[in-house]
């Protein structure tokens, strides 16, 4: 197997991962896919894709990497330690700033044309 070909099957199988055991990161990418319907319906121009497809991908990265923290800790503390207990809220709480304001951007962007659509 070529070196990229293994580095894309260790990517997939990372985010493989994360789809499974991570029910916010299922909960991101069901949104993420609403928010890509609604944008259809609602006909996007291609600079108001671009932004929310990077919102989407802001969101999902960032739970990624969330629980790359976690499993880390959880390897490095299994035991109760106020540090371990940082690092997980600090990574928590960059997927929590992501998500919400990248639901700012997708009301600001989707919300207008989608209320003139049924208004
Ligand atoms: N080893 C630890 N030491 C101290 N506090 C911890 C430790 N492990 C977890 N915590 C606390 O519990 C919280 C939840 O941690 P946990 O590992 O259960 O993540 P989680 O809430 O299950 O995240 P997710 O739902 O995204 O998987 C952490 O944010 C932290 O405050």
């Amino acid at each position: 197997m070529s070196k990229f070909i293994r580095s894309l099957a260790v990517a997939l199988s990372g985010i493989g991962f994360a789809f499974r055991t991570q029910g916010h990161m299922r909960f991101h990418m069901i949104a993420g896919l609403v928010a890509c319907c609604l944008g259809l319906i609602v006909t996007l121009k291609p600079l108001e894709w671009a932004i929310i497809l990077l919102a989407i991908a802001v969101v999902i990265s960032a739970e990624m990497i969330n629980t790359a923290v976690e499993q880390a800790v959880n390897l490095a503390s299994p035991d109760i330690h106020p540090i371990a207990k940082t690092a997980k809220d600090v990574a928590a709480g960059a997927v929590l700033i992501a998500a919400v304001i990248s639901a700012v951007i997708g009301l600001l962007i989707i919300g207008p044309p989608l209320w003139h659509l049924f208004f």
